[in-house]
């Protein structure tokens, strides 16, 4: 006699970016099966945060021809009307923790916001569906292990998420509080 499996989702996360997958893995199995293709997808420019993911997605699916999950990441700095946003990677790359904290040296203001957005696309020519996370936090000089991106940088209540487990930073970054969300729309399919 065969046990019967729990229906069970799948989703087929493009990204290039291994510690987003570790983090997308970590938060969403073993309810969610979280499958991965490396892609190196086109990210455009002078668009909202929404419309750059949206459009990340609507490649994926295309090229994929199936379902597709993606996510863009943005750090956003208050004092500089949310600038560098979705250009965090260039930014990082070119100027690295300490260049971002300098373009902060001349506003008292350190606020800033890390913002994660996830697209989840059922396949080419359906739209992809917006799932947004948000952790308000501030800029501080680099503190912890430099494993993933700004994470040394990035300060929550008193911590910077370097500073955090991994367990730790999942239940309140961007990317959790979006998985959440993500999560939860996912369940609701489960049951309709
Ligand atoms: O293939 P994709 O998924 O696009 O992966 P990516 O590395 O290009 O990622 P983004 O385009 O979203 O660019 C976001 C930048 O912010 C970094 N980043 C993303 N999430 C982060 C997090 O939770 N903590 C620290 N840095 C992060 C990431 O390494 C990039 O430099
Ligand atoms: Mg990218």
């Amino acid at each position: 006699m065969t046990t019967p499996t729990a229906a069970r989702h799948i989703v087929n996360f493009i990204t290039g970016n291994a510690n987003k997958l570790g983090e997308v893995k970590a938060i969403l199995e073993p309810a969610i099966q979280v499958e991965s293709q490396t892609l190196d997808l086109i990210e455009i420019q002078g668009a909202s945060l929404e419309e750059v993911t949206l459009d990340k997605c609507r490649r994926a699916a295309d090229l994929i021809q199936g379902p597709v999950l993606v996510e863009d990441t943005c750090l956003c700095f208050n004092a500089l009307n949310g600038l560098p946003g979705p250009y965090i990677k260039w930014f990082l790359t070119s100027i690295g923790h300490e260049g971002l904290n300098n373009l902060l040296a001349a506003y008292p203001d350190k606020s800033a916001k890390a913002v994660c957005t996830f697209a989840y696309s059922p396949g080419p020519g359906h739209e992809p569906i917006l799932f947004q996370g948000i952790t308000e936090g501030k800029i501080v000089p680099a503190r912890g292990p430099s494993n993933f991106g700004w994470d040394p940088i990035f300060e929550y209540e008193g911590k910077t998420y370097a500073e955090m487990s991994k367990s730790e930073k999942n239940q309140i970054s961007h990317r959790g509080r979006a998985l959440a969300k993500l999560q939860a729309w996912f369940a609701k399919e489960m049951t309709s």
